[in-house]
């Protein structure tokens, strides 16, 4: 595949990518052949600063290397991608789509007994407390999980901050306050810190009607009318979900549309959705103060409009995790974004400190802070190493319709100057569709013009997230869109739209 392509969503000299991925940066560390064992006895001690994926899949690998490895966490084991992030925002939304499918129900044949106000067309009232209640449940029980696992695994895993003391030791403060400082030297460290959300000066969460998207679980009832600033992912996401499950919601989008990183096609197939089922939509609005009233909240957009409602969320962003913990100090290159400066193999400015994950802001996703973690141990003890590769990455955002996307996008295919060849196919014209009641979302394909390979693909569909799997198998291993097309799909499915938008390419390049 041709190289160049930034990843999906992400223009020139964005935080996503910074470019500096080559495995060959100059300034960058050089590789450590072999382990760093300085004597060449005992096993290599690595520390792991951070257990989300980033940090306790590096801690895993490294102790099958034969590694002692101690990973510092000072939240929870799973981190913020258990405990506040992805898992309970997935949780919250498998109730949310509960309700969208039912909203589908008079269609197919169904009538609800006994309407709710909340929820007139599905006649279902959600109970946030107990929605909560479960996904904090589920959120804490996997963080339990991956501890369980951990320590199993021989992983000495502490509680408490960690901080750089220099490039080869990492000094702990243990999060009850009573044991002392611990000391830890290390050959390999690696820095997984995650990031948090950015906050306004004049919107400061409060945690009861102004609140980050960490902090939404504490609500015991739902939200009458949710103002939510910032129209990314995870504002689009929420904003989604809340809607769905009965909020009027009021979606502050700083840009032209929502989701401005994404496919354009298909994020305007989830405006229009927004909008049809009742959110209101601000386009070209950003949010300048938020603040508190007798009775909710009131947020004063540039120009002077104010927009009332009974909460708002902000999800304007995040800022890395990456000050106050010596990394400077240790001579540990940040970006100006303060993001760490990472290669392919996820080095750092420094020999032997690696990161991996947001603090890194090369693309953040749960998926990639895992393989930077595993290609970091990998490479620093010795290992067979493949660099990461995002040509290859897939993604999901969970709004309904969901929309996966994997391999090259249309705007990065634009500006590569690479002759490629696209179709795309509206869901409704699909058999099994039409059965289901959908209506909304397509199937997309970019393929090369002179070889067919499968060059990047985009489905918008209720689970596309399961869909896309067959489209990144083709972009993985480089199959052709006639590969695609000649594979059998089960007679009626959605799926069947993928072969049937392959199989147009075929006829567009013949
Ligand atoms: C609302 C939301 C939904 C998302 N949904 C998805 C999704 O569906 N799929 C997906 O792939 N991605 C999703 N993401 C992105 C995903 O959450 C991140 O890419 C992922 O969490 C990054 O993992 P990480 O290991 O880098 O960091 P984290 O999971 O943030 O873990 C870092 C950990 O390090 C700890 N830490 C920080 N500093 C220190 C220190 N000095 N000492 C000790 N511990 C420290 C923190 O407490 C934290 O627990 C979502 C993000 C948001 C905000
Ligand atoms: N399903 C998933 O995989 C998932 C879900 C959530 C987040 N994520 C990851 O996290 C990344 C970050 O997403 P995000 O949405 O948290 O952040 P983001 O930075 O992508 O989006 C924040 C949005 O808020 C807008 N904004 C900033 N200040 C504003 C203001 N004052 N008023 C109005 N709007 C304002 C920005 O223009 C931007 O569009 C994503 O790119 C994705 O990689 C993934």
């Amino acid at each position: 595949m041709p190289r160049g392509y930034r990843p999906r969503g992400a223009p020139a000299g964005h935080p996503r990518h910074n470019g500096r991925v080559t495995a060959t940066t100059p300034g960058l560390a050089e590789p450590p052949t072999t382990p760093e064992v300085p004597d060449g006895r005992r096993s290599p001690r690595v520390v792991v600063v951070g257990g989300g994926p980033g940090g306790y899949e590096a801690a895993l690998v490294a102790r099958r290397a034969g590694a002692d490895v101690t990973l510092v966490e000072r939240q929870g084991l799973g981190g913020a991608t258990v405990l506040t992030d992805v898992v309970p925002s997935k949780t919250l939304i498998a109730t949310a789509e509960w309700m969208t499918i039912a909203d589908r129900a008079p269609e197919l044949g169904i009538r609800s007994l006994g309407q709710h106000a909340d929820s007139p067309a599905s006649g279902h009232q959600v109970l946030l407390d107990q929605v909560n209640e479960r996904v904090v449940r589920l959120a804490r029980a996997q963080s339990a999980d991956i501890r369980t696992r951990l320590v199993d695994e021989g992983v000495d895993v502490v509680d408490g901050t960690g901080r750089l003391d220099g490039p080869q030791c990492v000094v702990i403060t243990p999060s009850d306050g009573e044991a002392p400082e611990r000391r830890c030297d290390a050959d390999v460290v690696l820095l997984a810190t995650g990031s948090t959300p950015r906050t306004l000066p004049e919107a400061e969460p409060d945690g009861e009607r102004i609140l980050t998207w960490t902090q939404l679980y504490g609500l015991d009832t739902l939200p009458e009318r949710l103002i939510v600033v910032g129209s990314g992912v995870t504002g689009a996401e929420f904003a989604g979900a809340y809607r769905s499950l009965g909020s009027e919601v009021v979606l502050i989008s700083s840009r032209d549309r929502v989701l401005p990183g994404e496919d354009a096609d298909a994020a305007q197939v989830i405006e229009d959705v927004f909008r049809d089922r009742g959110m209101v939509v601000k386009g070209q609005s950003r949010a300048v103060s938020a603040r508190r009233t007798a009775t909710g909240v009131e947020v004063t957009l540039e120009g002077g409009e104010v927009v009332t409602g009974s909460h708002c969320l902000m999800a304007v962003g995040s800022v890395p995790s990456t000050q106050g913990i010596g990394l400077v100090e240790a001579g540990v290159r940040l970006t100006e974004r303060g993001h760490v400066d990472v290669d392919r193999v996820s080095r750092t400015s420094v020999r032997g400190v690696y990161a991996a994950g947001d603090c890194t802001g090369v693309l953040p996703l749960a998926s990639v802070a895992a393989m930077q973690g595993r290609i970091a141990m990998a490479h620093a003890l010795g290992d067979a190493v493949v660099p990461l590769d995002l040509e290859t990455v897939a993604a999901n955002i969970f709004t309904a319709p969901e929309i996966a996307t994997v391999g090259a996008s249309q705007a990065s295919l634009e500006e590569s100057g690479v002759r490629y060849v696209s179709t795309s196919l509206a869901l409704a014209r699909n058999p099994r569709a039409k059965m289901l009641g959908i209506k909304d979302g397509f199937v997309k394909i970019f393929a090369h013009a002179t070889t067919g390979i499968v060059l990047g693909g985009v489905v918008v569909a209720p689970r596309a997230g399961e869909l896309i799997f067959p489209l990144t198998l083709a972009v993985s291993h480089r199959l052709t869109a006639d590969d695609v097309a000649q594979s059998f799909t089960v007679y009626p499915s959605l799926s069947g739209s993928i072969a049937e938008v392959a199989r147009v390419l075929h006829q567009r390049r013949a």
